[in-house]
């Protein structure tokens, strides 16, 4: 029998999916409701009692999972469905209306349907804008990993139809940054930092939304919506629809986590910036996206990204030469978001850029 998927998509046997993947046993659920009424307080107060539950909640699910779902998040149910309605519109498209907001080498933004996760063809169409206009990063067209300092200006290219299109995206790129402004008030605080320590970083942010549309596929035991990987930024919060797909992967045991859809949550999870800000007290989790041989399926991903010029390393208050060394070396965030960028674009023969590569070899 001929192959029903091109040979670009066909992942190795071991990272395949299979038809066990056992559904959501212990994926954390937290509800920010006490969010909702105790404010996270300015620097140098002391997290109100209220707010103890929940750091105590959060600080857990970041140490043993690296990811969970959030209710009661305060970003209004209306604007989801916004997003997720001119998504459909969007990508319901004929394939030429789509290619009229491509990206290229020059601008990584707008519609793609040719990602690679790892150097395997993802099953999916990606549509991805900037929340702050313009993103400045490094310029693809400087050597991977050289960085000769050329900087560039990303702009959103919006399509015409559907017409409200870009206004629900705009609206909801507020209403998520504010969400994720509030996460990462509370990981600083579980770390034993002033709650808004981390929020400079994220000034000139290089933060994007993606829509995802994973089609129906014919092959879904051989082809993947995401090939496995850990996302790069310092958190991702993840809208996805009721269909599901995303696995992850349980640090506990290794196995493969279906996370079932909850209606009105956002499932979040823990970048590598977070992972090397806090020398490994927490951890970016390994996920994927399954396909489905009937339904297609949409997801958001909103990722939350410093500016380019941080230089991400173990926070100093987290350090300690004696006790707990650095476990990474410092690296400049712009030129790891361009490097990675450039290996989604297309299939290269190297192997893409991960935070490992910055681990410090430890004498002991
Ligand atoms: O579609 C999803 O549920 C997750 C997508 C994802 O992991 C990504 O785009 O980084
Ligand atoms: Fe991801």
């Amino acid at each position: 029998m001929g192959l029903e998927v091109d040979p670009a998509f066909v992942q190795s046997p071991e990272h395949r999916s299979d038809p066990t993947v056992v559904e959501a046993s212990g994926i954390p659920l937290i509800d920010l409701f006490p969010l909702l009424h105790s404010p996270i307080p300015d620097a140098g107060d002391a997290a109100p009692p209220a707010l103890s539950g929940l750091l105590a909640e959060v600080e857990a699910a970041c140490r043993d999972w690296g990811f969970f779902q959030v209710i009661n998040h305060g970003v209004p149910s209306e604007l989801v469905e916004r997003v997720e309605a001119a998504a459909r519109g969007f990508f319901a498209m004929p394939a030429e209306e789509k290619r009229a907001v491509r990206r290229d080498e020059v601008n990584p933004l707008g519609y793609y349907e040719s990602e690679h996760t790892k150097n395997v063809r993802d099953w999916k169409e990606v549509f991805d804008f900037v929340v702050e206009e313009p993103a400045v990063i490094p310029s693809p067209a400087e050597r991977a990993g050289v960085g000769g300092g050329g900087l560039i200006e990303l702009w959103n290219q919006w399509p015409k139809y559907p017409p409200e299109f870009r206004e629900a995206c705009e609206e909801y790129a507020g209403a998520v940054t504010g969400l994720a402004f509030k996460l990462l008030e509370l990981i600083a605080l579980t770390l034993k930092l002033p709650a808004k320590r981390l929020n400079s970083y994220f000034k000139d942010p290089t933060s994007f939304i993606r829509l995802n549309y994973y089609p129906p596929c014919p092959s879904p035991d051989l082809a993947l919506g995401v090939g496995r990987h850990k996302d790069s930024g310092a958190l991702t919060v993840l809208y996805q629809d009721d269909v599901g797909g995303l696995d992850v992967r349980r640090r506990s045991d290794g196995k493969w986590i279906r996370v079932k859809p909850i209606p009105n949550s956002f499932i979040i999870n823990i970048g590598d910036i977070v992972q090397v800000w806090s020398n490994d007290k927490y951890e970016s989790a390994e996920h994927r996206v399954s396909v489905n041989r009937k339904k297609e399926r949409f997801s958001t991903p909103f990722f939350f990204n410093p500016a380019h010029y941080v230089m991400v390393k173990p926070l100093e208050e987290l350090v300690d030469d004696e006790k707990s060394p650095a476990k990474y070396k410092e690296y400049n965030w712009g030129e790891f978001f361009k490097t990675r960028k450039l290996s989604d674009f297309k299939k290269l023969e190297v192997e893409n850029i991960q935070v490992s590569h910055f681990a410090a070899t430890l004498c002991h």
